[in-house]
């Protein structure tokens, strides 16, 4: 990893043994951006490894990547540089709190919708040459709904989308859900409410989104909760700290732990074999889907 060893940064990890059971993935969306997909992926990756999963956490959002500026990492080498062919993905990985592993995404670079067709396939192939005993990877999505964010969406196992109680949030929410569900067979959507001021503005929020993607749409959606509007939250950030760790008693920390002991409880993938063949697969799937 990059912090012990800057010639080679996951040295140490690509010799560890597979695990018998293949990593949960969990995708983090939101349709609009602002909306704390990023602070919410973050966060619930640094809870799980707190919790001593083994967690990978990555940026996909190659247009607008901040996950590594959250965390104060200072990244070599990028999901961009292996989209280039410059280095393999075990090569991007940078040790985060509590031994989280991050592969950054590069900022300002072209999102990864427009990737060429052969980029696409140099990705998925970085993918199954990751040989990492991980219990979870979280990945946190590009804003809106381009074909990237349903791929990615599509392969991970759950779908973790989060509103906020805004007009342009909902209906974009409800963009994204449609596509899910239409496009990519997507039958249940875990729903997380941010930035509310009470628990039931959460449940006021879920209740809205719900009625009209039950009627209209054939998915499900769960609701997961909500997490408040915090000022600690804020203070995390400026200190570029997951705020499970800068503040672990405010009310947005104790929220999104609470989600991530709840989120290690859903179903595992079942499957024989380690690693993360099932999600390239689903990658190879979702990418055809969108060709
Ligand atoms: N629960 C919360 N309480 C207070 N502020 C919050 C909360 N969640 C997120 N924020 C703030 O909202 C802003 C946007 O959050 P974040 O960057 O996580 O959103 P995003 O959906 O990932 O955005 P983008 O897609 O544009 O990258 C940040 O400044 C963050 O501090």
């Amino acid at each position: 990893m990059q912090s012990h060893d800057p010639a080679d940064q996951a040295a140490g990890l690509r010799v560890a043994p597979p695990r018998a059971r293949p990593p949960r993935v969990i995708a983090v969306t939101g349709g609009k951006g602002g909306v704390g997909k990023t602070t919410v992926a973050v966060n619930l990756a640094v809870a799980l490894s707190e919790a001593g999963r083994r967690t990978l956490l990555l940026d996909t959002d190659l247009g607008l990547a901040n996950v590594d500026v959250l965390l104060g990492l200072s990244p070599r080498f990028t999901l961009a540089d292996v989209v280039e062919g410059r280095c393999a993905l075990a090569d991007t990985i940078l040790e985060g709190p509590r031994g989280l592993l991050v592969v950054p995404a590069a900022s300002g670079k072209r999102q990864m919708a427009e990737l060429a067709p052969a980029e696409h396939v140099g990705l998925i192939r970085a993918f199954s040459d990751l040989d990492l005993p991980l219990d979870a990877m979280v990945i946190d999505t590009a804003a809106g709904v381009s074909d990237q964010v349903l791929t990615f969406s599509q392969a991970a196992q759950d779908v973790v989308l989060v509103v906020c109680n805004e007009p342009a949030s909902i209906t974009d929410a409800y963009a994204l859900i449609k596509l899910l569900s239409r496009e990519r067979n997507v039958g249940r959507v875990q729903v997380l409410a941010n930035m509310v001021r009470s628990p039931a503005e959460g449940r006021e929020l879920f209740d809205k989104l719900a009625r009209v993607a039950e009627r209209f749409l054939d998915v499900v959606l769960n609701y997961l909760g909500a997490i408040p509007y915090d000022e600690w939250l804020r203070r995390s950030i400026q200190r570029q700290q997951a705020v499970v760790e800068a503040f672990p008693s405010s009310a947005s920390a104790l929220a999104l732990r609470d989600l991530a002991r709840r989120a290690d409880q859903w179903q595992a993938p079942s499957g024989a074999r380690g690693g993360v063949e099932f999600f390239v697969e689903r990658l190879v799937q979702g990418a055809g889907a969108a060709a």
